[in-house]
């Protein structure tokens, strides 16, 4: 079996199923992933119970699950994309195999550098999905009553053909650059937090166990998120320029006009929720990514 989870003595066992882990978590954060989008973008919510609560009374439970078809279908390509660029950037800069990445730790500097690419170009694997998750997650209208007004998108698809028919292909990379600012250091930063919460709780040169990855895999996405927010705020905002939201000139003329007229506290909006499912969500993600580095790798 291997080397990752063979160091750590008898009777431990790498998870029996890796692939399907993260479906789970990723249907039960859809309704984290709507209030934390609809907090930032919105000011008719006064928090999360009470957007939770007019969530639930205009759009019934189904509401909560707005937009996330589309983004689901994509975390695995986003995700291999994210963790394949790291590991071979991670490899050219220091030519150590995976198999050897515990024994000879690479150079903080190098996952940081590591992960910084990664961030950015899946950046722009994530922006077509994501503008659109934002979008259908925004739509506030119950579904299918009758006499009540459609929604602007009917879908997934109606939204993607939509932005094209209106802005072009190029539409549906609205946010972009923002989206690129929010993930590119925050990546470095996630990977970062990830090597070294491993090698402060385990011995010199030895593999980490389940636990040390699931809980620096749970810290490391928190702290990303933490220090994500506030240019999370701003990219929501702008990928919803021209709806519900005047268009920006860019993304610092969306941060000045928000912040004054909001107060700073617009930059920190989604950041509890955004922490509490970053917690279980990144935890599996790191522990499939080590399983399937060691199986494959
Ligand atoms: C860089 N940023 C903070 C945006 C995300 C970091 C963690 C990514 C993970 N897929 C998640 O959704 O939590």
């Amino acid at each position: 079996m291997a080397s990752c989870w063979a160091g750590r003595g008898a009777g431990m066992e790498p998870p029996c199923s890796s692939l399907p882990i993260p479906a789970l978590p990723c249907w039960a954060a859809c309704p984290v992933f709507l209030i934390q989008v609809r907090l930032q973008t919105q000011t008719t919510y006064q928090g999360i119970i009470d957007c939770m609560v007019k969530t639930y009374r205009h759009e019934s439970l189904l509401g909560f699950f707005k937009g996330m078809s589309f983004p689901i279908a994509s975390i695995a390509v986003v995700n291999s994309v994210l963790f394949g660029v790291y590991s071979n950037t991670l490899l050219a800069l220091t030519t150590t195999s995976h198999q050897e990445r515990w024994a000879q730790p690479p150079s903080y500097t190098h996952v940081f550098i590591a992960g910084c690419t990664g961030g950015f170009v899946q950046a722009y694997c994530l922006a077509p999905f994501d503008l659109i998750k934002v979008r259908l997650q925004n739509q506030t209208e119950p579904r299918a009553r009758p006499g009540s007004p459609p929604p602007r998108y009917r879908g997934p698809v109606h939204c993607a053909v939509s932005i094209c028919r209106e802005d072009g292909p190029w539409g549906l990379f609205r946010g972009a650059w923002a989206l690129t600012l929010r993930d590119t250091p925050t990546l470095g930063i996630y990977f970062v937090t990830y090597e070294w919460l491993c090698r402060q709780s385990t011995p010199d040169r030895q593999n980490p166990g389940a636990a040390t990855v699931l809980v620096a895999g749970g810290f490391a996405g928190i702290a990303s998120w933490a220090v994500a927010t506030p240019l999370d705020v701003i990219k929501s905002r702008m990928q919803m320029g021209g709806l519900k939201h005047r268009v920006y000139r860019g993304v610092l003329d969306c941060m000045v006009s928000s912040a004054r007229q909001e107060g700073l506290g617009v930059f920190f909006r989604g950041l509890t929720i955004n922490s509490a499912r970053a917690f279980p969500v990144n935890a599996v993600t790191f522990l499939t990514y080590e399983y399937l580095l060691s199986s494959w790798g």
